[in-house]
């Protein structure tokens, strides 16, 4: 048959334009061809010497389409002046035959071996960068630190290990309750980015309070990538807008707002303002609704506020839950129950219940800290323990505990078990400074004024505070006070009277220009040394570029005066901070600073006794504010001391430490840390990127050490690379820099570019078939091989996690012409394309004169492909069995002592594991490369 002898009625495939599908030839002159693609209406006219076609036969065997879309079996080819008659069984098994130009014009030869015999193949790098993605991809799946790489942030041990813990889970609801600026909100973001990128959530709600939208849109984008679209009521109109043109008798559909987009974010005021929002919010449905400053929820046994009942709709009906507080327990015992009943309604069901059951925590804490203590334990405490683990089926580790080789590895293990027990430890997360550690020192500054606060203008504390600023000589300062006519008045009295440039912020202003305010107090050039906030200021802001803090008042909450602080004394502070505090004498403020600071030690140290002490001692406190006495203030002072005292021991004896423990296992913190490093540093991602962005037509460019360049060049293969604009980015694969420099895109192997362009390589059919020449030390020339690409892949639903298990995986095959299996004696890497140049048509020639032979030699390559998936596949069963087992008997042990874990928990974990054991062994082997490879 002659291949390249072009008669009307053949039909032909592009070897560049696969997508115009399969051509006919319509017309054929001395040196010229007119094709015509009917599946895409193409005409095209080729010179005939170098025309970019190939010339489609099939084989028999093939499954082949008619253009009524009847498929048949080949089974007989019979050739007739150059035209081609296919004779075949049909699905019913009646015999037809089909003239070629009878076949489905919309035929696309994707198929790895379709391609190779039809002349479609790529440069030798597609199939390499091709095999690589696979591998790439297959380890990214298999991480345990999957979701947890891409966020632009310092991997701190607590958050980690949070994160980590949480956004494993089937249905995470939590509540985040770290000190202030422990960074929370980076908590949420990493379990959100985990859970997004892990394809266990899809839909996002954050509820914020309205001061707060702006910094957590902004976190959201430059940590994680994550693209929120705020929603307010003008958006909201604009959106059921749309539809203004509706002519109909009904009344016109709006569209839902909350439907238009996955990833939402809202202010509390806003559904606050509009009841019809809260009923649209909950129609649409979430899988994940994250609360931010969630102590501003109301409710009591007797009443709920508003705003209470609306999440409350929405936690019920909404797998995942994240409350974010930094005072979990400020308004009392009771608020504190309220918000963990929106998390677990069926464990807290009763506030009293709940007061009880606290009361068996000392117990439990009291084991753990023997255990902790790394002494031996008297015989007391043992028994003590021994009662504590009797349903834990784990006497060979009590009696470890003697043996001094083992002991250390079973105290540890005792305590995790008593973790176990404690009952908040599983949805409350709270740590503390002072186990977080590493923030800097606290100064703090009193200074006592002479004279009268009538009016601003006059009051002494205005004249100290322009004697401040210019002996700060150009270092910002950010003053609080409690009322936005304050902040107001000041701000106007300093820049007026003074000259000096503040920029102040205060409930009175819109968000935009709060946020002005801020960004332009944040400016480095700007000349605003002072922001002067009213007390909204003090929660969630970001201030700590800033190290002096002056307090123009106080407030008489001791948790509302570690929001301030919180401010400045926040992961990123690099300086001591330095607390300023004017106040008149014999002032409310002149009592409340000696307080505060002789009492409870709370401008230097954050105190977690201060809210209860204020609770216990209201009455006298507030008979001291009224007029300020020295003698009996002194008094105050020192039962403030002894109580403070007292109850900051009962919170480290109790339960406490149970749940900081629960809140940061450090061991597992640092595996996570270690591997996310490790991570970090292999520095395999910039030379894979490298290899990607040559393919596509991405110019790369050197911009120091870990950085890069990047721009579409005029040879891009595509209109648009993900990711890229015109402009093109400057990327770097450092962590500390992108920590330090903001404008540079941080690539990690979860960045959207990245994760884009993997995704694109491998759901292309590009590199899928390959023609090389090599050179092998081993093989003679003029020999040839094929080198072949097989998938394991299971289809199942994300939330299974399969990849956990058994991730799409390669398998390579390399086979010899004489059909040995070579897979295992020439590495991949071995066969690197000699450049030499082939003919090409005479490749496709050779190629289908041995089809026949290929396609046995395929089958082969299969079939020992097969065998390593069997292999694979039971490898991976055992794994899941031994992880899923190991879960369920945790959960069903814990149970007996824990009522928090709930039956369904255990089913479900049950229910999965069956699941995934079904999905495992369904996996299929698919042909996703091949690369016939020809030996010089
Ligand atoms: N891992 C991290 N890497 C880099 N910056 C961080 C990290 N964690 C926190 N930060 C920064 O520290 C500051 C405090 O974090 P965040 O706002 O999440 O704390 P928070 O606990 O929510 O605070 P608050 O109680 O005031 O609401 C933020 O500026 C945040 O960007």
């Amino acid at each position: 048959m002659n291949l390249n002898y072009f008669i009307p009625g053949q039909r032909w495939i592009s070897n560049t334009e696969s997508e115009l599908g399969l051509g006919i030839v319509v017309e054929s002159e001395y040196n010229r061809v007119t094709m015509l693609f009917l599946a895409t209406g193409e005409r095209r006219v080729y010179a005939k010497d170098n025309a970019p076609l190939t010339r489609v036969i099939f084989s028999e065997g093939d499954i082949i389409e008619s253009a009524d879309y009847s498929k048949l079996t080949v089974t007989k080819i019979i050739e007739r002046n150059g035209l081609v008659t296919y004779v075949g069984k049909t699905e019913e098994n009646r015999e037809i035959s089909l003239d070629e130009m009878e076949l489905n014009h919309h035929i696309q030869f994707n198929k790895p071996q379709d391609r190779l015999f039809t002349g479609q193949f790529d440069p030798s790098a597609w199939f390499q960068l091709r095999y690589q993605t696979w591998q790439y991809c297959r380890e990214h799946q298999q991480s345990p630190v999957k979701g947890l790489q891409g966020g632009r942030t310092s991997l701190i041990a607590h958050q980690l290990f949070i994160a980590h813990e949480a956004a494993g889970r089937p249905t995470p609801r939590i509540m985040l309750a770290d000190e202030v600026g422990l960074g929370k909100t980076i908590e949420a973001g990493l379990i959100l980015h985990h859970r997004l990128n892990n394809g266990l959530s899809n839909r996002a709600l954050i509820i914020v309070p309205e001061s707060l939208l702006h910094q957590w849109l902004v976190e959201m984008l430059r940590r994680f990538n994550l693209r929120f679209s705020i929603l307010d009521e003008m958006r909201c109109l604009g959106i059921e807008n749309i539809d203004i043109d509706y002519i109909g008798e009904s009344e016109p559909p709006t569209e839902n707002p909350f439907n238009t987009e996955q990833l939402i974010l809202c202010s509390q005021e806003f559904f606050a303002q509009h009841p019809k929002r809260q009923q649209q919010a909950l129609e649409a449905g979430w899988d994940m609704v994250i609360v931010d400053e969630a102590h501003h929820l109301e409710w009591s046994e007797t009443s709920a506020s508003p705003e209470y009942l609306f999440v409350e709709n929405l936690a019920a009906s909404t797998p995942g839950l994240i409350l974010l507080t930094a005072t979990p327990e400020q308004l009392g015992k009771e608020s504190h129950f309220a918000r963990l009943r929106l998390l677990d309604p069926d464990r807290f069901y009763s506030f009293s219940a709940f007061l009880e059951e606290e009361t068996h925590f000392q117990p439990v804490a009291e084991a753990a800290k023997s255990l902790l203590a790394n002494q031996a334990l008297t015989p007391d405490e043992k028994a003590h323990l021994a009662r504590l683990v009797k349903h834990d089926h784990v006497d060979t580790l009590l009696k470890n505990l003697d043996d001094p080789e083992k002991s250390q590895l079973a105290r540890e293990e005792l305590v995790k078990i008593l973790l176990d027990h404690h009952g908040t430890g599983r949805i409350l997360f709270r740590n503390s400074r002072q186990t977080v550690q590493g923030f800097p020192d606290r100064e703090r500054q009193g200074c006592t004024l002479n004279g009268s606060s009538e009016s601003l203008q006059e009051d002494p504390r205005t004249l100290w505070l322009v004697e401040k600023i210019k002996a700060l000589a150009g270092q910002k300062a950010l003053l609080i006070c409690r009322h936005a006519q304050t902040a107001i008045e000041l701000e106007h009295i300093i820049e007026k009277r003074f000259g000096i440039a503040a920029a102040v912020f205060h409930e009175g202003m819109s968000i935009i220009e709060r946020d002005r305010a801020a960004a332009y107090f944040a400016d480095q050039e700007s000349s605003a040394r002072l922001l002067i906030c009213s007390e909204i200021g003090s929660e969630g802001r970001n201030f700590q570029f800033v190290h002096h803090l002056i307090l123009f008042d106080l407030p008489d909450n001791p948790d509302l005066l570690q929001q301030r602080i919180g401010r400045l004394d926040r992961i990123g502070q690099r300086h001591i901070i330095e607390i300023h505090v004017p106040y008149l004498t014999g002032s409310r403020e002149h009592t409340l600073f000696r307080w505060y600071d002789e009492g409870l030690n709370a401008f230097r140290h954050n105190t977690s006794a201060g809210q209860r002490v204020a609770e216990l001692l209201h009455d006298e406190l507030h008979t001291a504010l009224e007029k300020y006495d020295s003698e009996s203030l002194d008094k105050l002072i020192a039962k403030t001391q002894t109580l403070a005292q007292q109850i900051e021991t009962e919170l480290h004896n109790g339960r406490d430490l149970l749940l900081e423990l629960n809140s940061c296992r450090k061991e597992e913190a640092q595996e996570l840390i270690d591997r996310l490093k490790q991570r970090d540093n292999e520095g395999v991602l910039w030379p894979y990127m490298e290899d990607v962005f040559e393919c596509y037509g991405v110019d790369t460019e050197f911009h120091s050490a870990d950085c890069f360049i990047l721009r579409p060049s005029e040879h891009l293969r595509m209109s648009h690379f993900p990711g890229l604009s015109e402009e093109g980015m400057t990327v770097t694969v450092n962590r500390d820099i992108a920590l330090a420099r903001e404008e540079l895109q941080f690539l990690t192997w979860e960045h959207p570019m990245v994760a884009a362009a993997m995704d694109m390589i491998l759901s292309s059919d590009t590199g899928n078939a390959g023609v090389s020449v090599v050179k092998h030390k081993d093989q003679k020339a003029g020999r040839f091989l094929l080198e072949c690409l097989f998938i394991v892949e299971c289809s199942a639903p994300p939330e299974l996690q399969i990849g956990r298990f058994l991730p799409h995986t390669p398998i390579r095959i390399l086979i010899d012409q004489n059909k040995a299996d070579l897979t295992d004696t020439i590495e991949h890497i071995e066969l690197i394309d000699s450049g030499k140049k082939f003919d090409k048509t005479q490749i496709v020639a050779f190629l289908n004169s041995q089809r026949k032979h290929l396609t046995t030699l395929l089958d082969i390559a299969e079939q020992n492909a097969q065998a390593q998936m069997s292999q694979l596949i039971t490898d991976s069963q055992k794994t899941m069995l031994e992880t899923m087992t190991g879960e369920i008997k945790r959960l069903t042990r814990l149970k007996q002592v824990n009522p928090s874990i709930r039956e369904d928990e255990i089913e479900f974990q049950k229910e999965t594991a069956m699941l995934l054991h079904e999905n495992i062994q369904d996996a299929q082997l698919r042909l996703d490369a091949v690369r016939f490879v020809i030996t010089s």
